[in-house]
């Protein structure tokens, strides 16, 4: 069978969808679509219309080489996004990301906003037209003016360099300053004209910095999570309003034992869901959980106080009696609704798909949102909130055909916990035919294998005749809060354990050939791929991509050293941390890294790699040869992105693969000019 999962070419080629907003009156949807631009080096996303009926074909809305994104619908109903399309007015000038408006009455985009920082994303009112936006300024700067002047004088001047006095200095692949994310108001966007802009925190100093804000439905006040430093390089996230109109800034949440960031304001604007998340420990792992805080200044009430999940808020029901949630769950993630007077829990959507972006009707009968799951990658979707049927609308491009099945399947973890996993099929599997398999373990760790992502595809392994096992092991979401403590602070132990346990349930089907299994995972995946290779020879090959080696080394260089100090005592480091069980490595490995990861950082995978070649069980021989391979991506972050080096990444994997599972040799891609 030929699907677009059997050639590299048209599997990067697929379009993917990401993002929803529903319009006030609930009969406009928006998403986005990215695509690959004509040199098949970049994506490009485009915003599409879809219709929330299901009557009509969905309809591209914007085009351009730069790109459109950040949709979000004024209450007047034109729709306002951020492109670095060229302005107009001016033939010639930088390059920036602006915001523009898209008028419902139809007619052309006009550009709304523009400024030297950029502008990032965009929050609006529902029933007023006051919109909020995000934009870098230099920490100095105490006005736009200010700040574009400064701007250029650094530009002028070459300096690159960036002096700091905190912590953090680097955040995902980017390095933290001069620049800092601030907030601005900006007043009757639907209005032509000049839209003068009012910076609501001009101190923050870092403090916005990963936050979004939650404007409240009349525009008054914004709800914003807002970092604040701690001693020892540490921080928490405290709770904060901001008024609209005197800028006054109130801090509303704020403890030592949580972190919190805000959900949806209720539509009567006297409630405002709150996340908390538990401040971790050596001996207290994260936990998730729902609060609901009077904005008239009353105390915070927990809400569905005792389920055992995560919930992540999405939406109010419009008569302000539920509160719309998604959860991870077995594999899935799907909606619920809790009822915010008794707390009690109604699961809506019933199939084993991962839901997010979920909006409601004016009228409280339909949600729309998002929906992906192992089989099909994201597409929107309309749920009856009464009977849970969930109908795909007519989306911007058609689920691609995946070369095989999916299964649900389980094993026993060595305490007698249930391990869940997700197994991909091959056409063809069978006892009288049975196929290689891949053991493929997800990062996080707290996560699950419940939605698609484009960044690990089982189908291109299994276009290729491989099973692939998908499993939950101890530290992921979706099965309680003890599947979660089981492993905390001790990856080497359930998690790895639940890992084996998967694998032994995996070579035991007779549709496997257990003779010839191969492990991989990527970030905290890849970790738990280095520690198997330090205590299991059953694999015969392994594949670790941006992968944690040595935790002392890796914790204090992340860019988020607080986050997994908490968790890892000295000790804990020692006992597990793969480095220290190199010289049992016998399992050829292929290294894989980015130079510009700042989660992982590159010393990760350097180290890896040298200490392979040094100290292993399969040293490089005398002649420099040498069974393991180092995959390097100079200009790639913890993600391998470019669609150009995504098709590098499988087709090196798979030859790899193919040389020490399968004994086969592969052509590898002529780019990498071998
Ligand atoms: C702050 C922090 O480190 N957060 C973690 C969620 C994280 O980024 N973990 C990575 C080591 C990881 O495993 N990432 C996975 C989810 C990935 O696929 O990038």
């Amino acid at each position: 069978m030929t699907t677009p999962f059997s050639s590299l070419d048209d599997f990067v080629a697929l379009p993917r969808l990401s993002g929803l907003v529903l319009n006030r009156e609930g009969t406009r949807l928006v998403t986005s679509v990215a695509t690959l631009d004509p040199r098949k080096t970049a994506y490009r996303t485009a915003l599409w219309e879809v219709d929330p009926t299901g009557e009509q074909p969905a309809r591209r809305l914007t085009r351009s080489a730069a790109g459109e994104s950040g949709a979000a619908f004024l209450p007047n109903g034109d729709l306002l996004f951020t492109s670095t399309r060229p302005d107009p007015d001016e033939s010639e000038g930088e390059k920036r990301s602006a915001l523009w408006r898209l008028p419902a009455a139809g007619g052309e985009a006009s550009l709304l906003l523009t400024r030297e920082g950029g502008v990032g994303g965009v929050a609006t009112a529902e029933a007023a037209d006051v919109v909020v936006v995000t934009g870098d300024s230099l920490a100095g700067s105490a006005n736009e003016e200010d700040d574009a002047e400064r701007r250029k004088a650094r530009k002028e001047s070459g300096v690159a360099a960036i002096l700091h006095t905190g912590y953090p200095v680097r955040y995902w692949d980017a390095d933290l300053g001069p620049g800092e994310p601030r907030y601005f108001a900006l007043k009757d966007a639907a209005a032509d004209g000049d839209h003068p802009l009012e910076d609501l925190v001009p101190s923050a100093r870092g403090g916005l910095r990963d936050a979004h804000p939650v404007l409240d439905p009349e525009g008054s006040a914004l709800f914003t999570a807002f970092t604040v430093p701690e001693e020892r390089g540490s921080q928490r996230t405290v709770l904060v309003r901001v008024d609209l109109a005197t800028r006054e800034l109130a801090v509303l949440l704020d403890d030592r034992e949580n972190d919190y960031s805000p959900g949806p304001v209720s539509p009567d604007g006297r409630f405002l869901a709150v996340v908390r998340n538990r401040r971790t420990s050596a001996d207290l792992a994260p936990r998730t959980s729902l609060l609901l805080l009077p904005l008239d200044g009353g105390a915070p009430v927990p809400l569905a106080e005792d389920w055992d999940r995560w919930p992540a808020p999405a939406a109010w029901l419009p008569d302000g009696s539920g509160l719309v949630v998604t959860a991870d769950d077995d594999g899935g993630a799907p909606v619920f609704v809790i009822d915010t007077a008794t707390g009690s829990v109604r699961r809506v959507t019933q199939d084993a798909a991962a839901y997010s972006d979920v909006s409601v009707s004016p009228d409280g009968a339909t949600a729309y949102a998002v929906r992906s799951s192992y089989l099909f990658p994201a597409e929107v979707v309309r749920i009856d909130l009464a009977s849970g049927t969930t109908v795909r609308l007519p989306n911007p491009a058609e689920r691609p055909e995946v070369p095989g099945t999916l299964e649900r399947v389980e094993s026993v973890g060595e305490d007698g916990q249930p391990v869940r996993s997700w197994l991909v099929l091959p056409e063809g599997a069978s006892a009288a035919s049975p196929v290689p398999a891949l053991l493929w373990i997800h990062g996080g760790p707290i996560g699950s294998w419940n939605a698609w992502t484009w960044r690990w595809s089982p189908w291109l392994l299994a276009a290729r005749g491989y099973a692939v096992l998908l499993p939950d092991p101890a530290l992921s979401t979706g099965y309680g809060q003890h599947m979660v403590d089981r492993g905390w602070g001790a990856w080497g132990q359930a998690p790895y354990t639940d890992l084996m346990a998967a694998t032994d349930t995996l070579v035991a089907r007779e549709d496997i050939d257990g003779a010839r299994v191969a492990a991989m995972g990527g970030s905290f995946g890849g970790y738990m791929a280095n520690w198997i290779a330090g205590h299991t020879d059953r694999f015969a090959a392994i594949v670790t991509h941006a992968s944690l080696w040595a935790l002392d080394q890796f914790a204090p260089t992340t860019d988020a050293a607080y986050y997994w100090q908490r968790e890892m005592t000295p000790e804990a480091m020692r006992e597990n941390s793969p480095h220290l069980h190199v010289g049992e490595i016998r399992t050829p490995m292929l290294v894989i890294h980015g130079d510009k990861d700042y989660r992982v950082p590159i010393g990760e995978g350097l180290r890896l790699w040298y200490e392979l070649l040094s100290a292993s069980k399969l040293p490089a021989d005398d002649d420099g040869s040498t069974p393991h391979r180092f995959l390097y991506f100079p200009d790639e972050n913890h993600w391998i992105l470019k669609p150009q080096h995504a098709r590098i990444w499988y087709g090196v994997v798979e030859a790899f693969l193919a040389s020490n599972v399968l004994g086969e040799e592969r052509e590898l891609p002529p780019e990498l000019g071998l």
